[in-house]
């Protein structure tokens, strides 16, 4: 049987868990209930109890058997009441079965007093004994092994005062005996399977709780591979700038926004210049490294508007909108001071990277990335061949040639 099921398995006796800390979760889970409950059946048994001194009166008249019947009828209202108070108000958070069962067994001890004292009314008594016990099994809140002790102590303790003071024949014992005995198994199994009952529903109640807990992680779970396979699809693993493939989508509606709202538009081509040196003299994982910072230095000498993005190799790329070329050019300086002045290990202290940024502005409608991708590509070569760690900017005007600004 699976764990949980176990924990969940119902006594078919006593009717609770047979695991004994799922009982005592389930029996906090009912307990204020089950003190109001208890409190209120408490008090309306003990009144009913109380009132029936007035048929002792009928029956008795003022007599020495009326006052003892009444004094033990107002010790028994005053006691219960007094206990349905205290585990009204001051019932706190331990469950105490003892305080609980205490009522049933005085109410038990009244029933079966009352036989001395009033033997000629018997049949009236077998009643209240039958109609006692059933309230012992339904109203008044109780765990089934303690109704089952204390039913069993009022219908024996009455049985045996019947044949003792009220002189019942053995006949007639055996037929109240088997009467008495009818009302406390049907009590019992009627006790017995709402216990069952209740115990199923909070069991279901709890499975449907882990259930939606577990499809809660699993949902965090799913949307976290999700966001895994994102960064994945969209992300440069070695310097976590965009990858070439998300560049251009984001690049492409930079663009068009800038289209539309007839504002300048500039791209840079970076690339790092005699990088294969930096790999040849300190390795290629030096080389990673060196890579990762200038992404780093790059990225932050941007705007947030800007986008960034690794096109390939040790090769960069910005896509800068709002911008014009003047404004690009003077981006494009200040980024490429700062790769000079990247501080790297002591043990590369010699080496002074640099890079050469190839500049492509434009405000025309009609352009579009890939050909700007292709001018910046083209003067990031003017750059190199006119010795690199240089800026070059291209700027569309219509009917101007592209002249290249040289800027060391
Ligand atoms: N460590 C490292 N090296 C890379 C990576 N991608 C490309 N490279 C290396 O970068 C070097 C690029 O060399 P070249 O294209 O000759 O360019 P360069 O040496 O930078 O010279 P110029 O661009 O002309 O200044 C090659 O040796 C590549 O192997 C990378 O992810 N990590």
């Amino acid at each position: 049987m699976p764990l949980q099921k176990q924990q969940y398995q119902v006594h078919g006796l006593t009717g609770q868990f047979c695991d004994a800390s799922r009982e005592l979760m389930y029996r906090r889970s009912i307990q204020e209930s089950v003190r109001r409950e208890f409190s209120l059946a408490v008090s309306v048994a003990a009144c009913v109890f109380g009132m029936f001194a007035i048929s002792d009166y009928y029956l008795l008249g003022l007599t020495r058997e009326f006052y003892l019947l009444l004094t033990m009828r107002i010790v028994v209202v005053s006691i219960c009441l007094l206990v349905a108070l205290v585990v009204r108000r001051w019932g706190g958070n331990d469950y105490r079965a003892w305080l609980h069962a205490l009522p049933l067994w005085i109410f038990a001890t009244g029933i079966i007093l009352i036989v001395p004292l009033r033997p000629e009314s018997l049949p009236t008594q077998i009643t209240a004994v039958v109609v006692a016990t059933m309230a012992f099994y339904l109203l008044i809140p109780n765990p089934l092994t303690v109704v089952t002790a204390a039913s069993l102590y009022l219908n024996i303790g009455f049985l045996v005062a019947a044949v003792l003071f009220a002189g019942l024949a053995p006949i007639a014992t055996l037929l109240v005996a088997l009467l008495l005995l009818m009302g406390s198994v049907v009590g019992f199994f009627a006790l017995l399977r709402l216990e069952c009952l209740q115990r199923k529903q909070y069991a279901m109640l709890h499975e449907e709780r882990e259930q939606n807990h577990l499809l809660h992680k699993e949902i965090a779970h799913r949307k976290s591979l999700e966001e895994q396979l994102r960064v994945v699809a969209e992300r440069d693993a070695l310097t976590s700038l965009n990858n070439r493939g998300h560049f251009i989508t984001l690049a492409k509606e930079l663009l068009q926004r800038s289209q539309s709202h007839k504002e300048p538009f500039s791209l840079f081509m970076i690339d790092v210049d005699h990088f294969k040196r930096i790999n040849d003299t300190w390795g290629h994982s030096h080389g990673d490294w060196v890579l990762t910072q200038i992404a780093e230095v790059c990225a932050e000498s941007l705007r947030p508007t800007d986008v960034i993005g690794r096109f390939g190799g040790e090769e960069f790329v910005v896509a800068l909108p709002d911008t014009s070329s003047g404004d690009a050019q003077l981006v494009a300086e200040r980024l490429k001071k700062k790769v000079a002045e990247l501080s790297l290990t002591e043990e590369m202290g010699k080496l002074r990277p640099s890079v050469t940024v190839g500049v492509a502005a434009t405000d025309s409608e009609e352009a579009d990335l890939e050909s700007l991708i292709k001018r910046a590509d083209e003067m990031l070569y003017v750059g190199k061949r006119g010795g690199r760690n240089q800026v070059v900017v291209c700027s569309d005007v219509v009917e101007a040639p592209a002249s290249p600004v040289g800027n060391k």
